[in-house]
């Protein structure tokens, strides 16, 4: 028997004894390790044995195996097995592959029952409702992972916009599924009150050296525990400036090559020498790397490492979050990565004639997620929609005959969102408090947000809202060329943006012409965000293309209907109404349209607006189904076990 003390295996202290009655469940009902013992086992005596002493290798192996020829032997053999382990209390099993790698752990009952008896009896009753409702719809986990998310931003710690969102729930999601989940990304210091987001992130007093743009470069690593996830924060004196994790009022930074190639080298060497919980996470994990600031870490993983021998058990999904930003600069620039020369190909990325500056321009680049997708072993976009957008001309950004290349490897998950942050029966940051089994509070919320921005207080009128980057992508240029008709109607209409400069004066000029019906707040708010969420009728998403997408999840979950261009995961989240559905109640839970027009999107809205002023049950109706959606990371989640999975049975990418 080989016998593992708890605080190697996690960083949580286990002490004393446990009845066997709370520790007997059955195989099918198996939690991922992490979660089950952060849920039920806090006062827990774990013991591990070898899978082999349990008889298959895997799962509850050894409590019945019919297959023995000889079965009475096995039989006594076994009973003594169960009255050693009651002696001893609960135990874990390892889960070994063929080649005797540890693959997970497994928790093995005392006693031959496979019972399934409630474990929450030993935490306290008022989470105990909650967490049953949970337990009853939750596929399980079947293998878990040591995951390590590389990532530009994640919320709380650091957001800009959907990126920080998925980075911020989706590592606690699979944490809480029993994965070993450690999320790398830099610790910006902003000298803003921002920066308070980081003081409980301790310096873990470990420094490496990174060889790259010619010279070498030193970062340390600090790092917090919470919500069951290891935050990692790469420290280096170019995360410490004023403005955000991209750029400030004069535009990108110039460096964000240096400084996101900084962060893959350093995410690569993390689970190698960071000591989480007591124990690195080693060699074997899977690295999620999001967009292309993460982009290098597969292309480190193919070229400096596994050539060596490390790291050959990993694996590297990119997820792709946006396709328009893509990390291309100058050829010359390829030197100052730190790949061996020999792998400039992967990264090689030639402009066509029409988009080069003169003459004389070669269109030689290099373009680093290019890199990540040539080398990644699987590819995930957020959207089903959008992973097939990717692979045609309009949707590929140039980079659709290489992504149809790999269409073998690549997967569209819809994302979630953090349904105990945004809901609208207990937000902090609204003002009145609803539920679909009592709506009332959402016109409280509507006239709260119509006297702080100063709008006339009229329950009865139609509010529409926008959130979002002011940016090309959200098809801010539609918005502004239509407003003068949708002015035209007995509406208000309020947006919440920052970004392009010109669309920011123009929201600030349009509150002047529109006095009583417009209302432009420019900047990045996120309590205005959830007030606007709360307080609108219909939620404005025009985007000329949307890789899933949240606010328009967010408006559902909060009753406010959202009208969207049918574009990538907008299409796949928003079920278009259908009036002659349902038996003549309705169907669906927003309006869609297309093509982008501002004919069509002015059309929607005022179908939207018609049936919120005559049809109030409908209305009602849209409301309800929308907050009705299952939008929870854990149908999102499962999926990514999948593909997690798959990645850990493919080889490798090898050059
Ligand atoms: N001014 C402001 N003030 C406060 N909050 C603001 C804000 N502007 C935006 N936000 C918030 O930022 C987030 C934006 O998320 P989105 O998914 O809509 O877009 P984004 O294009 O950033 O994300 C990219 O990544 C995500 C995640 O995968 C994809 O859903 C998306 O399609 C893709 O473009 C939301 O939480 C929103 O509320």
């Amino acid at each position: 028997m080989e016998s593992l003390t708890l605080s190697r295996v996690l960083s949580c202290k286990i002490s004393t004894n446990i009845s066997r009655k709370v520790c007997s469940f059955m195989p099918s009902k198996q939690l991922g390790f992490g979660h089950f013992l952060r849920r039920s086992f806090k006062n827990v005596k774990l013991t591990v044995v070898r899978s082999e002493e349990s008889g298959n290798g895997g799962g509850f192996g050894g409590l019945a195996d019919g297959s023995s020829s000889n079965a009475v032997e096995e039989e006594e053999e076994e009973e003594k097995k169960e009255d050693e382990r009651e002696k001893r209390g609960l135990m874990l099993g390892i889960d070994r592959e063929d080649s005797g790698s540890v693959i997970g752990l497994h928790l093995i009952p005392p006693s031959g029952d496979y019972e399934v008896i409630d474990s929450h009896e030993c935490v306290t009753t008022d989470t105990k409702e909650k967490d049953e409702e949970i337990e009853e719809e939750k596929p399980q986990t079947r293998i878990t992972y040591d995951i390590v998310f590389v990532t530009a931003e994640a919320a709380p710690y650091s957001k800009t916009g959907g990126l920080g969102d998925v980075c911020g729930s989706l590592p606690i999601t699979l944490a809480g599924r029993g994965h070993r989940v450690m999320v790398v990304s830099p610790r910006y210091l902003h000298g803003n009150p921002a920066d308070k987001n980081l003081a409980g992130a301790l310096d873990m007093d470990q420094r490496i050296k990174i060889y790259c743009f010619g010279g070498e470069q030193e970062v340390a690593f600090f790092h917090e525990y919470w919500g069951g996830v290891d935050w990692v924060f790469v420290d280096h004196p170019s995360y410490h400036r004023p403005g955000n994790p991209y750029g400030d009022c004069h535009g990108a930074f110039g460096d964000n090559q240096f400084r996101f190639t900084l962060l893959c080298h350093a995410a690569c060497e993390a689970p190698l020498v960071l000591p989480l919980g007591g124990y690195t996470y080693g060699e074997k994990c899977l690295f999620l790397v999001n967009d292309w600031h993460a982009g290098l870490v597969p292309v480190l993983l193919a070229s400096k490492y596994r050539p060596f021998g490390v790291y050959k058990d990993a694996r590297s999904i990119l997820l792709i979050h946006n396709l328009a930003h893509q990390g291309v600069e100058p050829a010359a620039t390829f030197k100052n990565l730190g790949l061996p020369s020999e792998w400039y190909g992967a990264l090689e990325w030639v402009f066509p004639t029409w988009a080069r500056t003169h003459a004389l321009d070669t269109g030689e680049a290099v373009n680093i997620l290019k890199g990540a997708i040539v080398t990644a072993d699987r590819i995930v976009t957020v959207s089903k929609g959008y992973a097939w957008e990717i692979t045609t001309v309009e949707g590929g950004y140039g980079l659709h005959e290489l992504l149809s290349s790999r269409r073998s490897v690549l997967n569209g998950i819809a994302n979630g969102i953090d349904i105990t942050e945004w809901d609208p029966s207990s937000d902090e940051l609204i003002g009145f408090h609803y539920s679909a089994d009592d709506l009332s509070g959402k016109v409280q919320c509507k006239t709260a947000l119509q006297k702080e921005l100063g709008l006339p207080i009229r329950p009865e009128c139609p509010l529409i809202g926008f959130i979002g980057r002011l940016d090309y992508q959200k098809g801010i240029d539609l918005i502004r060329w239509a407003t003068p008709e949708l002015m035209e109607d007995d509406v208000q209409f309020i947006m919440l943006g920052s970004g392009d400069p010109l669309y920011e004066d123009w929201m600030r000029a349009a509150e002047t012409t529109y006095r009583d019906k417009f209302r432009g707040w420019v900047g990045f708010n996120i309590p205005i965000s959830h007030r606007i969420t709360a307080g609108c009728d219909i939620l404005l998403m025009p985007s000329r293309f949307e890789p899933c997408g949240l606010n328009q999840l967010y408006a559902m979950r909060y009753a406010t209907v959202p009208v969207v261009h049918a574009t990538g995961g907008l299409r796949d989240t928003v079920e278009n109404f259908n009036p002659y559905a349902g038996g003549g109640n309705g169907e669906g839970t927003g309006w869609t349209f297309s093509p982008l027009t501002k004919e069509n999107m002015l059309e929607a809205l005022r179908m939207a607006i018609l049936t919120y002023r005559e049809h109030k049950s409908t209305w009602e109706g849209l409301m309800r189904r929308g907050m009705q959606r299952d939008l929870t990371w854990e149908s999102a989640a499962v999926q990514y076990e999948q593909v997690l999975e798959w990645a850990s049975i493919d080889p490798p990418y090898i050059m």
